[in-house]
């Protein structure tokens, strides 16, 4: 057995959702949680950055010729459009997280969750976030008060193109209650973590040890 190898094999946890749905508010309560040993994926985007929003924490900010020239370097392990963006996922923080057997959280979209299951295969768990109604998912991106009207309205055109893909996705959950929301979460990410394929390494040395008394 190669003992330079970790244990057991991370997570590829990615929350989608069509915009004000609740998975930034999702993915920082999973990140506050030290006990999760949860690591974001900070993604780059060409979008403006919002007053709440600090740059290398929440996304790394750069213009179209930086993005242009990530993407065209291969260092992105996915890439896509979204709202009149460009947002990308940087290849070699993801790749130095999972080498370690540690677990990897994405906030990104449809298209994006598609590349990179291609990708990550079997080590990706997906789950989709929907809102408990389109008068709350309005209601919460005018609460937010974030983004311009126009941005607004924009986010709330692709919201229906965004929750026709809900099939993709491993698990649903509808965010009414935010707590609920969270506990779901856990649940998800406990029971993949146990998956068998994940912890083959592990349980292979556990069960030789085992065999050998
Ligand atoms: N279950 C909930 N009940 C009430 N308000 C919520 C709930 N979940 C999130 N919110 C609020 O809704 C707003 C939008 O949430 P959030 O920013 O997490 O959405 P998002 O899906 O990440 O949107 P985007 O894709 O634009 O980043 C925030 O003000 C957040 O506090
Ligand atoms: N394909 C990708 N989508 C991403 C990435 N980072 C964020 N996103 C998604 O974009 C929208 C808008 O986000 P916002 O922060 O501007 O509200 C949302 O659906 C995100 O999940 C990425 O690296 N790749």
């Amino acid at each position: 057995m190669d003992l330079s190898l970790p244990l057991r094999r991370g997570v590829v946890l990615i929350l989608s959702s069509p915009s004000g749905a609740g998975k930034t508010t999702l993915t920082r309560m999973l990140l506050q949680d030290r006990a999760l040993d949860l690591t974001l994926s900070i993604s780059v985007t060409t979008r403006a950055r919002r007053s709440s929003e600090v740059d290398g924490i929440h996304y790394r900010f750069i213009n179209e010729r930086q993005f242009a020239a990530m993407r065209d370097a291969g260092d992105l392990l996915e890439w896509a459009e979204v709202h009149g963006n460009f947002y990308g996922t940087p290849r070699g923080p993801v790749e130095d997280i999972l080498a370690q057997g540690r677990d990897c959280l994405f906030d990104i979209d449809y298209q994006g969750t598609r590349q990179v299951r291609e990708k990550m295969g079997a080590d990706t768990v997906t789950v989709f976030i929907l809102p408990p109604s389109m008068k709350e998912l309005r209601a919460r991106l005018e609460r937010r008060a974030e983004d311009a009207k126009e941005a607004i309205e924009r986010r709330l055109e692709n919201a229906r193109k965004e929750i026709a893909r809900w099939k993709d996705y491993d698990y649903v959950i509808v965010n009414d209650d935010l707590q609920r929301s969270f506990d779901d979460l856990i649940a998800i990410l406990r029971a993949e973590r146990q998956r068998r394929p994940r912890r083959e390494r592990e349980i292979e040395r556990f069960v030789e040890k085992l065999l050998s008394e």
